[in-house]
């Protein structure tokens, strides 16, 4: 008899939903997590970056936007502490864990045999290999929200999702922040025209951003970071943040000794979460398929129900998976962006500044656009506008705004559908009903063109 029917490996978003999602189904659940349940996302990631961008934007101070932030880490982290999950019938084992076999595990010298096996033991912050970094105190998000003096000038090196949010969020908080990103563009995978709004919001607040000029070199000197650029120039602050993306948290897990692939650090899985070895699947970051807690809780999910299931098994699909980036205005994006459609690709691009958004100009945010995909279908061609292929928005709510084109690409609808759907005036949705519009007939004199070249 083995010692549980599943066994997952990580207690963050991921591990919690495979846990309680077996555990929904009866079976026996043994979760093993080295750091305490819910991972990065509560500890360093969501929570507390999203609880300090809403403290900077109320005019809190910077001492009381962290204690804000890491009181809130601990009053979410105490709705899936290990006694609460103990309640749910899941039990908890502390320790990092390796495999013996595809379905033994050994934590602190004690091991564990289960029927299956789930993987989550997601990423932790990839500091590039620079010159100089380790030898200069560095701050990642796993250590940022530690801080409790405020730091007169902060470098952040890394324009993504973190590096974006939380350089407006620490600028507003009083600290000169200047952002450097090594591409051409803030945002990189995102569209090119979000990046621009985002950029002027940035400057306009203060924030001196460096973009198309990677990090070569770290030094300290005189008290302070100095990073040196490709182009030759300096950027130096206090202090230095090093959000430059994440890696696979695998080390000393025996991965090869199982037979589990990876890919670049990542590890494989088919649509699935299935790793291809009988018995064990893995699920959320780990997989560096969709670096977001909602994904990881997707994924969590599929890899329990799919594992279970010979006929009918749930997928995991990035693409019709939404991705939010929570700075002022919002960036949103889903499905495919123009920037990867092609001009011959026969779908059109509805455009709608948010200038001409009534809600938009009664809450005095008129920054940002909406942009709606739509291509035709098989068969009955661009009949009811097409089917909806992506959306990307930038709007102050655009968190908001993108689930109905969301919803639109999960269920294949027609982009007419969102036009005839009568939308609450003056709502920010409303913004994504005469994007819509500009498939079937127009919305005041705007209508949907080909996709831009190039
Ligand atoms: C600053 C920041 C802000 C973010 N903001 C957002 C946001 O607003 N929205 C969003 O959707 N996403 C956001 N994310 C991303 C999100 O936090 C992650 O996608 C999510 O937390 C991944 O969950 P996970 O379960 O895959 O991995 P993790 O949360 O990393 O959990 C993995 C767990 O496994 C444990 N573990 C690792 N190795 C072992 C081992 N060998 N044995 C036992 N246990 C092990 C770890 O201790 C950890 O508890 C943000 C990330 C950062 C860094
Ligand atoms: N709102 C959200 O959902 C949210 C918010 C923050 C983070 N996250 C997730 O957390 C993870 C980490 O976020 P992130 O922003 O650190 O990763 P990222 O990979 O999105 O961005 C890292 C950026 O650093 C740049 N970079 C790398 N090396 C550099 C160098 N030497 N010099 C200059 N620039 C360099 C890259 O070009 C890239 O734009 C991601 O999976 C992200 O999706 C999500």
């Amino acid at each position: 008899m083995t010692d549980c029917d599943v066994l997952v490996l990580g207690g963050g978003a991921a591990g919690l939903a495979a846990a309680e999602t077996a555990r929904r189904s009866g079976s026996r659940v043994l979760l093993v997590t080295e750091g305490p349940p819910g991972g990065d996302c509560t500890f360093t990631g969501c929570v507390p970056s999203k609880t300090l961008i809403g403290a900077a934007a109320t005019g809190l101070s910077f001492p009381a936007a962290m204690e804000r932030a890491r009181a809130t880490v601990r009053r979410l982290a105490a709705t899936e502490d290990e006694g609460v999950l103990r309640e749910r019938g899941i039990h908890v084992v502390r320790g990092r864990a390796r495999f013996r076999t595809a379905r033994t595990v050994e934590v602190d010298g004690r091991r564990f045999t289960a029927g299956r096996v789930v993987l989550a033991t997601g990423s932790r912050p990839a500091v590039p290999d620079l010159p100089g970094l380790e030898k200069v105190p560095h701050l990642t998000t796993d250590t940022l929200f530690e801080l409790t003096d405020t730091p007169a000038s902060l470098l952040v090196l890394g324009g993504g999702a973190a590096g974006c949010e939380l350089a407006q969020a620490l600028a507003r908080l009083g600290v000169g922040t200047t952002l450097l990103e090594g591409a051409s563009r803030l945002l990189p995978g995102m569209d090119p025209d979000a990046s621009a709004v985002l950029t002027r919001r940035l400057l306009a607040e203060g924030v001196r951003v460096r973009t198309g000029t990677p990090a070569r070199a770290v030094r300290a000197a005189d008290g302070k970071v100095l990073v040196e650029l490709a182009d030759g120039e300096t950027a130096r602050a206090e202090r230095l943040l090093v959000a430059t993306g994440r890696r696979a948290d695998t080390a000393g897990l025996g991965l090869e000794r199982i037979g589990v692939r990876t890919d670049g650090g990542w590890v494989s899985v088919d649509r699935h979460m299935d790793t291809g070895v009988p018995g064990v699947s893995a699920a959320g970051d780990v997989t560096g398929l969709f670096g977001h807690t909602h994904g990881a809780y997707a994924m969590g999910r599929v890899a329990v129900l799919a594992g279970a299931r010979r006929v009918r098994r749930p997928t995991f699909d990035p693409a019709t998976a939404p991705e939010v980036v929570f700075t002022s205005p919002e960036v949103a994006t889903v499905g495919v962006g123009e920037h990867e459609l092609g001009h011959d690709s026969g779908a059109r691009v509805a455009h709608l500044p948010m200038s001409e958004v009534d809600r938009a100009v009664t809450a005095g945010a008129e920054e940002g656009f909406v942009k709606l995909f739509a291509g035709p279908r098989r068969v009955v061609g661009r009949l009811g506008g097409g089917r909806v292929l992506g959306a990307s928005i930038v709007a102050e709510r655009a968190g908001e705004m993108i689930h109905e084109p969301a919803l639109a690409l999960r269920t294949g609808m027609f982009a007419g559908r969102l036009a005839q759907t009568v939308h609450a005036y003056p709502s920010w949705s409303m913004a994504v009903q005469q994007a819509a519009a500009q498939f079937v007939g127009g919305h005041d004199g705007r209508l949907a063109r080909p996709v831009a070249e190039g």
